[in-house]
């Protein structure tokens, strides 16, 4: 994949907005956001056909803008909604499998150690989400935070290998993620939780 994709990478669920999140990923494409993942996850989200409704209109947003849309984890919403990508974790379904699956859409993968990192099929997938580099509110079962010395990590050992940052990052600490050698940075609340939300974007 085209690295610069990762660059302003926004994550969003129903669950995690105080508005129609339809508003909020408006604002959001509008900005400059460079992709975006449908993650319907955690307390308060959506499940069956209110999830593939939402997912079906904010799938319409990213193409009307040319935005690479993504999935969370659930591979038959990524079907139905014609994703470009997935993005997986350590515990979701082997990478290795979502790619025979899904030989053409784009796949990433979460890691937080160097076990992880060491154990994972990189040649299966098309990029890294590296975290939670801070901590979080918005994920309750996030892990320890790893800090911005695991994107700088991940780096030295895959030198051009795409690259993104997760897990409490803001306008604020965005740039110790870039400087670490990220590719981009993924943000759930620096962007659902904004007042002004193209700010947000144009300051990440
Ligand atoms: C870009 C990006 N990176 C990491 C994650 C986290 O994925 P995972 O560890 O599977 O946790 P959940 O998001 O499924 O709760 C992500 N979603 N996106
Ligand atoms: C999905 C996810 N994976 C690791 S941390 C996290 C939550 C990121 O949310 P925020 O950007 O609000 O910290
Ligand atoms: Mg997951």
């Amino acid at each position: 994949m085209e690295a610069h994709l990762l660059r302003k990478y926004f994550i969003m669920g129903s669950q995690n907005c105080d508005r129609d999140p339809i508003e909020i990923l408006t604002e959001a494409v509008q900005a400059g956001i460079t992709a975006f993942q449908f993650r319907e996850k955690g307390p308060g989200s959506l499940a069956g056909l209110r999830k593939v409704v939402l997912g079906r209109q904010l799938r319409e947003i990213c193409y009307e803008y040319s935005i690479p849309f993504f999935v969370n984890d659930d591979l038959e919403l990524a079907k139905v909604l014609g994703a470009d990508g997935i993005h997986v974790g350590q515990d979701d379904r082997f990478a290795e499998e979502v790619r025979a699956r899904f030989p053409d859409k784009i796949i990433g993968l979460s890691v937080s150690n160097s076990l992880e990192l060491e154990n994972s099929p990189l040649s299966a997938v098309d990029y890294l989400g590296a975290g939670p580099v801070f901590a979080t509110g918005t994920k309750s079962d996030a892990k320890t935070p790893v800090g911005t010395k695991w994107i700088s990590q991940i780096r030295k050992q895959h030198p051009n290998f795409p690259l993104v940052g997760i897990g409490g990052i803001n306008t604020t600490n965005s740039n110790e993620v870039m400087e670490a050698g990220a590719d981009g940075v993924a943000v759930i609340s620096a962007i659902t939780k904004a007042k002004d939300i193209q700010a947000a974007v144009r300051s990440l």
